[in-house]
């Protein structure tokens, strides 16, 4: 309205019609500055520019992610902004390993965000790493009670953590920066979208650590991509690259490395401002016929675990890596 007026003098054209939204609005603002002398219109957008650009110059009205940062997480750095909660696993210098303060720390996380007024919420790693997968030393922690209790433990845990990805109510997306092992890709066939970089590999040694699936992946990953190439990541361990993911539908998109972290996130904040309730209820129309059956495959799978834990192949294969005797 300032710039015509300050161009034009006062508002000189015809009403537009009244389903012309937009002309209309700027034909009102113009209309309503009546005979305000041109120099003052002039004077006045000036003024109005001028501060606009000041304030978005200004690099203090942009806060750190570390004032962003919600408090009460060590193992991990969340943040919600535009939308978007992001849950960030932050243990890079050990490849963001899950130990059990992890595994309780995300399901915290999600908890809260799924009442938060979030639309999406986003699982992602710090560093070179998305996640190696369990933290082998969680299994040097031994309680009195004796190892069998800690197999028990651990069961309970492993089944509560993959239960809240079956019951997350919100788009679930996974940025996934780099590597990942184990227990991070197995639960990526419950999440709605999963993003990668092509640095990124999916690698699932379980028979290497005498372990067996996790995750739901022994439903998710033949339903995704077939039983024959389930089973070679599955029972085999054959590490896919990002390209071999996308291929076989665990991956929804492979972006280059050095623009992964700039296309991705444009594209998840455009997302996020989809109307939030249509997002949620048709991930439940989605996904809901399925979540029983998911429970039931997640108990089981931590029922073999638990006995699985307890083997010499699981022990000495575990007992390998702490001892740096092998490495994936
Ligand atoms: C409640 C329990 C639920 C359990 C659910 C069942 C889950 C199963 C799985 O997730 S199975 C997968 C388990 N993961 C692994 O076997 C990976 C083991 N790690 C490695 O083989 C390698 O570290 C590597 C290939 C991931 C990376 O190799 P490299 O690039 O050479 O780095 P480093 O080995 O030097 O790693 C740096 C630092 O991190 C420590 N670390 C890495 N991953 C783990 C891990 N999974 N557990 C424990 N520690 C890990 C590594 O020891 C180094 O520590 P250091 O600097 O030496 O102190």
């Amino acid at each position: 309205a300032l710039f015509s007026h300050a161009t034009e003098g006062p508002c000189n054209t015809p009403k537009p019609g009244v389903f012309d939204l937009i002309n209309k609005a700027k034909w009102d603002a113009w209309n309503a500055l009546g005979s305000l002398p041109k120099e003052t219109a002039r004077q006045n957008y000036v003024d109005l520019v001028s501060g606009l650009s000041s304030s978005s110059d200004s690099s203090s009205q942009v806060k750190p992610e570390a004032d962003r940062k919600q408090p009460g997480y060590e193992t991990l750095v969340v943040t919600s902004e535009d939308s978007i909660t992001k849950i960030m696993m932050n243990r890079p210098a050990k490849k963001n390993a899950m130990t059990t303060q992890m595994y309780n720390e995300i399901m915290l996380a999600l908890k809260a965000a799924s009442k938060d007024d979030s639309a999406i919420t986003v699982l992602t790693g710090n560093g070179d790493y998305y996640s190696s997968g369990n933290d082998l030393s969680n299994f040097t922690d031994i309680p009195p009670e004796g190892i069998e209790e800690k197999a028990k433990s651990s069961a309970i845990l492993l089944r509560d953590f993959v239960d809240c990805f079956i019951d997350f109510p919100k788009p679930l997306i996974a940025v996934v920066n780099g590597p990942a092992v184990g227990i991070s890709v197995t639960i990526l066939g419950l999440f709605d979208t999963v993003y990668a970089s092509n640095r990124a590999t999916f690698h699932t040694p379980f028979s290497h650590l005498g372990q067996s699936p996790e995750g739901c992946s022994s439903y998710t990953f033949p339903k995704i991509m077939g039983p024959a190439k389930a089973a070679e990541m599955l029972i085999f361990g054959k590490k896919l690259t990002a390209a071999e993911a996308c291929a076989q539908g665990l991956v929804t998109e492979v972006f280059p490395d050095s623009t992964f972290q700039k296309e991705v996130w444009t594209r998840l904040k455009a997302y996020s401002k989809l109307p939030p309730n249509a997002m949620r209820i048709s991930k439940q129309v989605i996904r809901n016929r399925e979540k029983e059956k998911l429970h039931a495959i997640n108990a089981e799978e931590s029922r073999v675990l638990q006995e699985r834990w307890l083997s010499d192949e699981c022990t000495n294969a575990v007992m390998n890596f702490l001892t740096r005797k092998a490495k994936l």
